[in-house]
């Protein structure tokens, strides 16, 4: 998959511009504040229908306007997409070849990227929810089935919820909204943790090449059944049966995979009190590394990965060898502030771009 074009307008610092980009690695460059991350984002919200440093798309709208709009040229093989992405205060329009598409979730997936940015080394430290966050949001991008049956749990979940706060709910009603959460429920965490244990065995290749040594990595999923039970849909059914009073009580669902968490560990040991915090950005590195080659290998091509600022995260040892380790045929956008000389490439082609106050221009790479 690779984007050919791209025109932001008024979207952030872009007022009306217009870029096209090549194949394989695409460095885009400029001093600090001047719309290089704004770029990336906008890839990025094409592909998730959010961006990934506000909620708000409001955010997103240039200062003083009323809307912004996204033109995304897509080739995937030989076919070729037109997608269109229009935000206003009303909410989303969007088009696949000026054809309105009416869900969100069918235009999720369309562009599929990985993105790689510095505040994700919070994945480790922030509260479960971002890191269940993660891996919905990276499962989603292998499975449209995880993402139905997801928002499916969602909506029942709610559903649940409200009951559980009314006085007098019908206990009919509530059970079969809870047996149908638990069926979902078997999915959801049967694919969280199948994608966890492939996500380390893609993983771990890529952090040993960063760490050139031994060191192992590995994951503790923690979730409302033992690992031994995760297809005991029966079990969990009684789980739930158990703890219906205290739910009651507190007005709200108290088990579920909406509490799961998982915990990274470096040498069996969880990684916030032993790694150190280049082995954690090595290891977040792998991670969305080892994610590109999950979605190769699953879906037949690469997505598109976006680098922001990863040169300022790694020394210059650690940047070749991420140089070294990219594949030629994904298409790779790489944001920086810093002077990149070719030496830095490791041997690979670039294509350059130059970032100034919201406009975009091809430039050479100094020698
Ligand atoms: N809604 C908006 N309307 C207009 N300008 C905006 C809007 N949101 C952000 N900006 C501007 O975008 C610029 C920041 O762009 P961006 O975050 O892409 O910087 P950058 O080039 O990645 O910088 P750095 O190297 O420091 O990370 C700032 O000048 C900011 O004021």
């Amino acid at each position: 998959m690779k984007i050919s074009r791209l025109r932001l307008v008024h979207y952030r610092n872009y007022t009306d511009e217009t870029v096209e980009f090549g194949d394989g690695i695409q460095l885009i460059c400029g001093k600090n504040a001047q719309g290089k991350t704004n770029l990336l984002e906008a890839i990025y919200y094409c592909s998730t229908m959010r961006s990934h440093r506000t909620l708000q798309d409001q955010h997103l709208i240039q200062k003083e306007e009323a809307s912004f709009l996204i033109d995304l040229s897509l080739q995937r093989g030989r076919q070729k997409e037109q997608l269109r992405v229009c935000v206003n205060e009303k909410g989303k329009n969007l088009f696949i070849h000026r054809n309105p598409i009416l869900r969100v979730s069918d235009f999720i997936g369309e562009v599929n990227a990985v993105l790689f940015c510095p505040d994700d080394l919070q994945l480790f430290t922030a509260s479960p929810k971002v890191r269940r966050r993660f891996i919905d949001i990276e499962i989603s991008k292998l499975s449209r089935r995880y993402t139905q049956t997801l928002a499916m749990f969602q909506r029942l979940l709610r559903e649940r919820n409200a009951l559980l706060k009314q006085k007098e709910p019908d206990l009919v009603y509530l059970q079969v909204v809870t047996e149908r959460m638990c069926a979902c429920e078997m999915v959801i965490l049967q694919q969280r943790h199948a994608f966890l244990n492939e996500l380390f065995v893609f993983c771990q290749p890529f952090y040993s090449h960063f760490a050139q040594d031994d060191t192992s990595i590995g994951f503790e999923y923690h979730t409302v059944l033992d690992l031994d039970h995760l297809k005991d849909e029966q079990l969990l059914k009684e789980k739930y049966e158990k703890g219906l009073v205290r739910d009651q009580m507190s007005g709200q669902t108290n088990l579920g995979v909406h509490k799961d968490d998982v915990i990274f560990t470096i040498e069996g040991k969880n990684i916030n009190s032993y790694a150190s915090q280049g082995q954690k950005r090595t290891l977040l590195l792998s991670m969305k590394l080892a994610i590109t080659a999950m979605i190769k290998e699953k879906l037949g091509e690469y997505p598109i990965l976006l680098l922001d600022d990863v040169f300022s995260e790694l020394d210059a040892h650690r940047c070749r060898q991420l140089m070294e380790v990219l594949p030629q045929d994904m298409q790779i956008f790489i944001s920086s502030a810093q002077p990149i000389e070719q030496e830095m490439l490791a041997g690979k082609v670039a294509d350059v771009f130059e970032v100034t106050d919201g406009t975009i221009q091809r430039r050479v790479l100094d020698e």
